[in-house]
């Protein structure tokens, strides 16, 4: 028993009991009314908005994709090798983030799963995310793990389909010796007619029990001989013949699905795909099938033609949803999240034209009519309106902002506080040289080196392309040409993201240093 749950003693108890609001354990144990201060109450007594959040997460995968029947019929046109015991193409699987890509594809290879099982075609689908799982080491490793881990689990199964066969081969031997001793008594007919039946090895591989102890024997001894990939420390090689041996162990066609491909690509270059890809001129029994997901479509250029052209055999683009299409998606999903009548007709148009203007992403119109959902709730209203939207479009936006700075390198967030600053002194018009300035002075008080002029011009850009800062050139006639630049988010928010980096906050008063922009 911990001390919390120990018996106070008398004294305590009294202190307890007269102590203002405080409720002793029993009392709450019992359900007292008065021990609860409301705090869940107004929170509860509101009709709830949701039916089912869980639909509108990320994590979900729905069972029904509309506009997407074309890129999933020919995924399916493509797969449907497998079934019948050949090798089907690679497919490199293109479309911006939220276009439906992982989605389409998980939904295609559990189809190709179950209907492997329904006609007893052996064909496994193994998906890999290698924004996770960068490195070569690190595929490989995962996939020599989850395949060793298959052909055990297939071992068991045989194992115990022999065991039977064991029980019913000694069945019937016992009935046939019954049989020739008692061939008098009344249970001789039935014996009789068990020794006669077939042989139970008559339509098997065997034809002694002998021989179906040592196979049992033999795959005890492959189950055995598996050895389980750690996730470090082995080399590469290893690693690769593990897994080589555990994909060829059965015959069988492999598909091997990598989202997020060109992150592998970028992170650890192409040494994965071209093992992977080269596989099947040296596998026996079984025949691997590659499908590559990824945003970029670029990423082919960095891919060794052999690679590049293995790969890409079959081609699918996946192009952003326009509003109309994002609206029956968020429909579909709604009617399944959401209480009736809890949301009014204009939300799901909203939703979908402000992520139909993103890039027709469906994941950021899901979080917008998750989050109108959730401030709704919050602000204990029963129905959702244009007005939850706009504020859920904001939120979003500004944890976006949030994350962007938070994990800026110093030298950005530096640069970017010097913009701060600035701005927040009234500077309009801010140019590289008065931004140089005051990022000099942060640098020398924080101890950090200082970069050249040129390089902070660089991280000027690097902000502007993340829309954290606008910068516009204009020309000054014969002055030439310089740099304006604005923050082009909330100011507040993100000085305090900034100074929440232990760092920086360590600036204690900077306003002398923008005095001093004025004095130089
Ligand atoms: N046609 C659709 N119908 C229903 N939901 C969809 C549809 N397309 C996408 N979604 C949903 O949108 C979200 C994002 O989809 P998904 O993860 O498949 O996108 P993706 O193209 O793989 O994006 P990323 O490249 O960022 O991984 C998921 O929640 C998914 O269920």
């Amino acid at each position: 028993m911990s001390d919390d749950d120990s018996e106070p003693t008398g004294s305590e108890q009294a202190d307890i009991d007269e102590t203002p609001g405080f409720s002793s354990i029993d009392e709450t144990e019992l359900g007292d009314e008065e021990s609860s201060q409301g705090l869940f109450d107004d929170l509860l007594s509101g009709e709830p908005i949701f039916e089912n959040k869980e639909v509108l997460r990320p994590s979900y995968t729905p069972h029904e994709l509309p506009h997407r029947s074309d890129q999933i019929n020919k995924m399916a046109t493509i797969l449907v090798a497998a079934l019948r015991g050949e090798t089907p193409s690679n497919i490199l699987i293109y479309g911006k983030t939220g276009t439906g890509k992982t989605a389409s594809a998980k939904f295609v290879s559990k189809e190709l799963e179950s209907t492997s099982q329904k006609y007893s075609v052996p064909c496994d689908v193994e998906y890999i995310n290698c924004e996770v799982t960068d490195t070569q080491y690190r595929v490989l490793a995962q996939l020599a793990n989850k395949f060793i881990e298959k052909n055990k689990a297939r071992i068991d199964d045989r194992i115990d389909d022999l065991e039977d066969l064991l029980e019913a081969v000694d069945a019937h031997e016992t009935a046939a010796s019954d049989a020739t001793v008692d061939s008098e008594s009344d249970a001789a007919a039935d014996v009789a007619a068990e020794s006669t039946s077939a042989h139970p090895l008559e339509s098997t591989p065997f034809s002694a029990r002998s021989e179906v102890t040592a196979r049992i024997e033999s795959l005890e001894e492959d189950k055995d001989s598996f050895e389980e990939v750690p996730m470090t420390g082995w080399p590469t090689d290893r690693v690769y013949s593990v897994f080589f041996d555990a994909v060829d162990y059965d015959e069988r066609v492999v598909v091997i699905m990598l989202d997020e491909i060109d992150k592998l690509v970028e992170k650890s270059g192409d040494d994965t795909l071209y093992n992977l890809s080269r596989m099947n001129s040296e596998l026996e029994n079984s025949r691997v099938s590659i499908i590559g997901i990824s945003n970029d479509l670029k990423f082919t250029d960095f891919l060794d033609p052999r690679v590049k052209s293995s790969l890409g055999e079959e081609e699918i683009v996946f192009p952003p949803y326009d509003a109309n299409q994002l609206r029956d998606i968020l429909k579909h999903r709604s009617e399944v999240a959401f209480k009736e009548r809890a949301l009014s007709d204009d939300v799901i148009p909203l939703c979908a034209a402000f992520a139909a203007q993103e890039h027709g992403d469906a994941r950021r119109a899901l979080d917008l009519l998750r989050t109108a959902g959730e401030l709704a709730e919050r602000s204990q209203t029963e129905t959702i309106v244009e007005e939850h939207v706009r504020q859920a479009q904001d939120k979003i936006e500004l944890d976006r902002v949030v994350e962007v700075v938070r994990t800026l390198p110093t030298q950005s967030k530096l640069v970017l506080f010097a913009i701060i600053l600035l701005e927040k002194n009234g500077v309009h018009s801010i140019n590289t040289g008065e931004v140089f300035n005051i990022y000099k002075r942060l640098c020398e008080e924080i101890d950090a080196d200082v970069l050249t002029q040129r390089r902070v011009t660089d991280l000027i850009s690097e902000l502007d392309m993340l829309g954290i800062v606008n910068a516009v050139v204009v020309s000054k006639g014969r002055y030439g040409r310089t740099k304006e630049i604005s923050l082009s988010v909330p100011l507040e928010e993100t000085e305090a993201v900034l100074l929440s980096d232990s760092r920086l906050s360590s600036i204690d008063d900077v306003q002398p240093f923008v005095q001093a922009r004025f004095e130089n």
